[in-house]
């Protein structure tokens, strides 16, 4: 098996208002194609521990590896860099951008990363949304199309640079059961058929079971 991330000996501190150690000794592997959740109570670091595996925080002690490659350590700018091209994000909001179309939208990280033509873009855009079932959304504004509809926008956009991860949090926290459900279907297809290693933090404990493994946190250690 593939190791797609790696998490070694990750500590992290907050030095204000207190000295705060909120990260122990964190320790984990997720390998290609593995879907796994984040569980553990509020307050007991998710959210701290996955700003740093998306390279956002780089203010910690250990060490992190990304398809087999150390990136600790990395300048701002090769981060930017690794985090557009082998990581892609689903929040609990979409972030899309109202004015803007859904395949634009979607295509914005493509631009960015700057290492494909205009039409092979666009191209790539349909395809992604087609994996979705909204292709026939593409030109409309982001601001009318349904919150499950703009969720899944939110995914195509993630899955654009093909990514090596999708890292997600609480992606369904906004979304009725119906659209909860159709993102899980989505993850699980991603991850069965597209061997997409996904790494979602959720509150959510049916979601969570029907996962590949649950990691749980507790006081910022991992406690199973
Ligand atoms: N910038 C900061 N400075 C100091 N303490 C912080 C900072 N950010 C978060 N904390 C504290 O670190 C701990 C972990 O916060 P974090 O947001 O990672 O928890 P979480 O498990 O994601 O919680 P939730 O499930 O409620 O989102 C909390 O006690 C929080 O108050």
């Amino acid at each position: 098996m593939k190791p797609i991330l790696e998490a070694r000996h990750i500590n992290k501190f907050f030095r204000k208002p207190v000295l705060f150690h909120v990260l122990k000794d964190i320790n984990f592997t997720i390998n290609k194609g593995e879907f796994t959740s984040i569980m553990g109570k509020s307050g007991c670091g998710k959210s701290t521990l996955l700003y740093i595996l998306s390279t956002m925080d780089t203010d910690y002690e250990g060490e992190l590896s990304l398809n087999q490659q150390l990136i600790t350590g990395a300048e701002r700018k090769e981060l930017s860099h690794i985090r557009n091209k082998y990581i892609g994000f689903v929040f609990q909001f979409h972030y899309l951008l109202p004015e803007f179309s859904v395949l634009e939208n979607v295509i914005l990280p493509a631009k960015k990363l700057g290492e494909k033509s205009a039409e092979e873009i666009i191209s790539d855009g349909h395809d992604k949304l087609k994996i979705l079932n909204i292709d026939h959304l593409a030109k409309k504004r982001a601001s009318q199309i349904s919150g499950g509809e703009k969720q899944r926008v939110a995914i195509a956009r993630a899955l654009i640079n093909n990514p090596a991860i999708i890292m997600g949090d609480e992606p369904t926290g906004n979304l009725d059961s119906y659209n909860a459900d159709n993102v899980f279907n989505i993850f699980r297809q991603l991850s069965d058929e597209e061997n997409l290693s996904l790494l979602v933090v959720t509150h959510d404990e049916d979601f969570a079971k029907q996962t590949d493994r649950i990691i749980t946190m507790g006081d910022g250690r991992i406690i199973s």
